[in-house]
């Protein structure tokens, strides 16, 4: 029997050239994905991608070519595989899938929705959309090795939301701002203060801004003194300001830092880094903009460094470090005050690689080259073209049983690095959804928060957007209109919320404390869900940095305990905590299948080999790391 004889019995596949498919991302897995697809023997495929095709991204996305760098990701697919699939319907938009034009209807005209996505936001934006539009998603993902495959079909399995994902790995505040001891640290400094401070950015608030109480070397911090040293000078060129900031960041701070006997009692202490120390006059270049192969400024390339896998001398270093402040200030001014830290950003992973290097040093923590740092500032695991593969496989295996209304042999599948019993595919049962889950089932959730201080702005930006992935909010206290987003709101009802968005919730017309119910409501993706508010005092500053916790703990409401209402008292500080961190922050993070979650499910392999599905794997995304 060949190979089509044996899949046309195992599956289904008469009829499928009827069907019509969504699928979403054509980055690696969808580009593996869009040519199993019309190889299988699919006639309709819409394709969304955002992306345009970028020099890094062809070692695996085997539709594209160098001389498509720049364009769409979604219409070069299509046109690739057009190429060998002529006859083949495929529609390519070059958008997110989050845009309005792909509202509920656009999502109920496809039999089933295949993800190859690379972040949670998108993800879950899409499990809302076919929740809401009854159509099936298989979601998949890939890091190096590791891949999996989910079926999510409205009631009939979990969601993509029904288990808690993992969180982003953390460091406490002060191993960043104060004392690191790896060079991790030493990157998410450079990356979100250091980066942040000179060229993101003003108005926006970090959680790292906020000053030590002690006296640790902040580096940079809100003080207004502080804020003003970074601003370029009137009359200043960029070289004597990327000098001026070298010596405060590298080396006053230090100092300053090396006051706090304390703090070096049981450390060592760190060494200061002058510029007078580190570089002679012959060392300084002047800034000549040279560009990379790839095109784009680099302070590498305009300094003749060109092995990225080399690790760069402290001299070397502090060259870089000048030449990419100044060739940010001189060629990419536009970008300055706005710069987000981005891991295809050749100048600022230069900046950022150089500035952890100088910083590491001073601390006595080994230096790592510019492809090191570049992996852990970006969080990157890298591709394996392989996994894609067979994932994108396994998609479509997946949906082919989903259309041939084999929906009870769907399986959630991991593919692991080493095999287990001679497995390298790991399929599972499909679990039921979790009567719990805030998505799919509209469990209420609480809100512990402090009241006496919280806006609505905050719980916006840290809860209703971060950790419950809505993306157009609206929000009500019982039939009261709170807050809206979108463009056709009216004038007046725009300065109502914005009026409320810094008040205070107990100074709401109707107080906003504990017992009141907010209902959070996104009409593009049809979600809803309700927060129990619970005030709460104090928050761990390591464990809860926003200061606000939401939990699915109704129970908790009934606690009556003094602190669940509003004190008079101004509401206590909250403490710049200083817990030791964790050892292990391997950056591929697993984590065990939540207890309550596999409660009244079957797992198949649980009762074969409890091993694999002791571990649920983080294939979602490269998350910047949260500090
Ligand atoms: N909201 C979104 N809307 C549409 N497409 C998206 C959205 N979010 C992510 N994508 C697309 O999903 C694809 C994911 O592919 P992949 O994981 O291979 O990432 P990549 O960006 O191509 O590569 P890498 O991140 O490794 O450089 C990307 O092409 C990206 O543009
Ligand atoms: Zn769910």
């Amino acid at each position: 029997m060949s190979r089509s004889e044996e899949l046309n019995q195992q599956m289904d596949i008469n009829g499928i050239e009827k069907e019509k498919v969504l699928m979403v991302g054509a980055g690696g897995i969808g580009c593996e994905l869009l040519k199993t697809l019309v190889l299988t023997g699919f006639q309709h495929i819409h394709l969304i991608d955002m992306d345009t095709i970028e020099v890094s991204n062809l070692n695996r996305q085997f539709l594209f070519r160098k001389s498509h760098v720049g364009q769409s990701k979604a219409k070069v697919a299509r046109e690739a595989v057009l190429k060998f699939r002529p006859g083949v319907e495929i529609v390519a938009h070059h958008a997110n899938v989050k845009n309005q034009e792909f509202d509920i209807d656009f999502f109920k005209q496809f039999s089933v929705v295949l993800n190859g996505l690379d972040n949670l936001e998108a993800r879950r934006h899409v499990n809302r959309m076919c929740l809401a539009a009854g159509v099936p998603l298989v979601e998949s993902g890939t890091t190096g090795y590791l891949g999996q495959v989910t079926v999510h079909i409205k009631g009939q399995t979990e969601c993509y939301e029904c288990q808690p994902k993992p969180a982003p790995k953390s460091y406490p505040v002060c191993t960043i701002t104060s004392t690191p001891s790896k060079l991790i640290h030493c990157i998410v400094w450079a990356k979100e203060l250091a980066l942040a401070k000179l060229f993101g950015d003003k108005g926006q608030v970090s959680d790292l801004d906020v000053r030590p109480t002690s006296n640790e070397d902040g580096a940079v911090s809100n003080d207004p003194d502080e804020a003003q040293f970074f601003e370029v000078r009137s009359g200043e060129n960029s070289k004597a300001y990327a000098e001026r900031v070298f010596d405060r960041i590298f080396g006053q701070n230090i100092v300053t830092a090396l006051q706090n006997e304390d703090t070096w009692k049981a450390r060592r202490r760190p060494d200061p880094l002058f510029l007078e120390k580190v570089l002679t006059e012959d060392d300084v270049v002047t800034t000549n903009g040279v560009c990379s192969s790839e095109g784009t400024i680099s302070a590498s390339a305009s300094l003749g460094l060109k092995n990225p896998q080399e690790t760069w001398s402290v001299k070397d270093n502090a060259r870089v470090f000048l030449e990419s402040v100044q060739l940010f200030l001189d060629k990419r001014s536009k970008d300055v005050g706005k710069l987000v830290f981005d891991k295809d950003d050749q100048l600022a992973v230069e900046f950022v690689t150089a500035a952890a290097n100088l910083r590491a040093h001073s601390f006595g923590i080994p230096m790592q080259s510019l492809f090191e740092a570049k992996g852990m500032a970006g969080n990157i695991i890298h591709a394996i073209a392989t996994t894609n593969a067979i994932i994108a496989g396994l998609i479509v295996l997946e949906a082919l049983k989903i259309l041939s209304n084999k929906t009870k042999e769907c399986r959630m599948t991991y593919c692991v690095e080493h095999p287990s019993g001679k497995m390298l595919l790991m399929p599972v049962e499909m679990a039921e959804p979790n009567p719990r889950c805030y998505v799919c089932s509209e469990t209420p959730l609480v809100l512990e928060l402090n009241t006496a201080t919280a806006t609505m702005r905050e719980v916006l930006e840290k809860v209703v957007k971060r950790k419950l992935g809505v993306t157009d909010p609206v929000i009500m206290q019982g039939s009261n209109l709170l807050h809206e987003s979108g463009e056709d709101i009216e004038e007046d009802m725009v300065a109502y919320y914005t009026a409320l968005l810094d008040k205070k919730f107990v100074d709401y017309p109707t107080p906003i404390t504990t017992g009141v119910v907010l209902t959070v409501e996104d009409y593009h993706q049809d979600f809803r869900c309700s927060l129990h508010v619970k005030h709460r005092e104090t928050f761990d500053e390591e464990k809860e940095p926003e200061g606000m916790v939401i939990t699915g703990d109704l129970a908790s409401l009934n606690n009556t305990d003094a602190s669940a209402q509003p004190s008079t008292a101004a509401p206590s500080k909250i403490q710049n905590g200083h817990a030791e961190e964790e050892e292990d922050d391997d950056v591929v993070m697993v984590e065990p299948v939540p207890k309550a979650a596999t409660a009244g499910t079957k797992r198949k392999l649980e009762e074969e080999d409890t091993q694999p599905t002791e571990k649920r794997l983080r294939v979602t995304e490269s998350v910047p790391i949260e500090v």
